[in-house]
């Protein structure tokens, strides 16, 4: 592909996204370039890249392209992330979009005299508003300001750069030593996490699915925030534990390692394709203790269950804010509505998994979110309905279950963030029910 043809990708994808906004932004670009199979590897690596910049600052370029009242299309998305991010110049600009075959089609007078007006400005601009000056949607900030106070350009600023690639070692399998020594002798430079026991990291992204050591079942792709939920929720051998939304399953192989296959796991989920994902990841990684459940509608199960778990954890679904410096387009795609609907369905799922628990056993909430709104806004609500459970605070059961090293918040939960951490955003509250 030539530059200029791949500059003419990277709108089309831009468009894809903007065509579809509610729809993950990976599985967008995935069937664009599976319709495109005459992209190779190189250039569709290119084109992402092209096409990511843009939306990591997407919310930059709105507001300068709204400044000078020109509507943000594909095209001058792109040119003026070129413009302003990249050091292009506008006369490189014209000797791409040239109308050549591939190429983008010549800039319109009018797209060229936005562009001139955008020329020798500054991506972030002193007169930005806070949203887009921090690059945090105006939704979000109300929770993130609660969250954060005076750290919240340190915690954007972490927000915005690129995250490392964590990995947990499968104790089912190997030791975390000796699957770093795997990775190494498959050229792969891993370092233990400094928080979780489990946890290895790899600065930069590789492709760790294509090697033996993952193949083998002897690493899991997760993020040494997720690792510690697991942690926190103290599944032992023996116990029965509920993953009230289990996915994919990533905390359920986690749990299954600290339980060493023995007790019993049901990893529930709403969604069918989920939990049939989960079924591959749970061969692989060697786990026998774990059943899959899905839950419907007036499902019985819950009923037939009650009060009879050790553990349950609710992994909830949330606006996945703490997971931005990954996922950068979700903080386009996600909205004030979906944090007040996704609210209302966590109270609904707390509710319902809370059933499960036995006396004296626990129920650990978690999110991938910052917004109080999602996290503690949401314990203390089911506090104030159920005066049977209490909260266990965090330090006290960190220094049982991780004495060597000190625990990384002061407060009655756990709230990880990119800037403090180094992990991606994430809550967990421990709740016991009274014996
Ligand atoms: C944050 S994801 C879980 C990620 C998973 N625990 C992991 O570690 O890989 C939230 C999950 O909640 C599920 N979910 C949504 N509504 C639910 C409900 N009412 N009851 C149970 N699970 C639900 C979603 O299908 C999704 O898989």
């Amino acid at each position: 592909m030539t530059p200029a043809g791949r500059l003419q990708a990277a709108i089309d994808l831009l468009a894809a996204l903007d065509a579809a906004p509610r729809r993950p932004a990976d599985a967008i670009a995935t069937d664009f370039f599976r319709g495109r199979r005459y992209i190779g590897s190189g250039d569709r690596r290119a084109v992402s890249e092209l096409a990511w910049g843009a939306i990591r600052q997407r919310l930059r370029l709105d507001w300068h392209l709204a400044r000078i009242g020109t509507p943000p299309t594909p095209r001058l998305v792109l040119a003026a992330h070129l413009l302003l991010a990249e050091g292009w110049t506008l006369q490189k600009l014209g000797g791409h979009f040239t109308g050549d075959r591939f190429a983008p089609s010549p800039l319109s007078p009018e797209e060229v005299s936005a562009l001139r007006r955008l020329s020798g400005a500054k991506l972030v601009d002193p007169e930005m508003p806070e949203g887009p000056r921090l690059n945090l949607p105006d939704w979000a900030l109300p929770g993130l300001r609660a969250r954060f106070g005076e750290k919240l350009a340190a915690e954007a600023a972490a927000m915005e750069a690129e995250a490392p690639l964590d990995l947990r070692a499968n104790l089912l399998r190997t030791s975390r030593e000796s699957a770093r020594l795997a990775l190494s002798g498959e050229d792969i430079a891993a370092t233990p996490t400094p928080l979780s026991p489990w946890g290895l990291r790899i600065p930069e992204r590789k492709p760790v699915t294509g090697t033996a050591a993952f193949k083998e079942g002897l690493i899991e792709v997760q993020d040494e925030g997720s690792q510690l939920i697991a942690l926190l929720t103290d599944a032992r051998p023996g116990m029965r534990v509920a993953d009230y939304c289990a996915g994919a399953a990533g905390k359920t192989l986690a749990l299954a390692a600290a339980m060493d296959n023995r007790g019993h796991i049901v990893a529930c989920d709403v969604s069918a394709a989920r939990l049939e994902g989960a079924g591959r990841r749970l061969r692989r990684a060697g786990v026998s203790n774990a059943e899959r459940h899905l839950l419907e509608p007036g499902d019985k199960w819950r009923k037939r269950r009650g009060r009879s778990f050790d553990r349950v954890l609710v992994d909830a679904p949330c606006t996945g804010s703490g997971t931005w410096r990954r996922n950068p387009d979700a903080r386009l795609r996600t909205n004030a509505t979906d944090l007040a609907e996704l609210s209302a369905k966590q109270a609904v799922i707390l509710e319902e998994a809370s059933e499960l628990v036995r006396p004296g056993g626990r129920l650990v909430y978690a999110t991938c979110s910052l917004l109080p709104e999602e996290d503690e806004m949401q314990i203390e609500r089911f506090l104030g309905r159920h005066p049977d459970f209490v909260m266990r605070p965090v330090p006290a059961l960190w220094a049982e279950l991780c004495p060597a090293v000190v625990c990384p918040v002061e407060g009655e939960a756990l709230a990880l963030s990119p800037a403090r951490h180094g992990t991606d955003g994430f809550f967990a509250a421990v709740l016991e029910r009274r014996p």
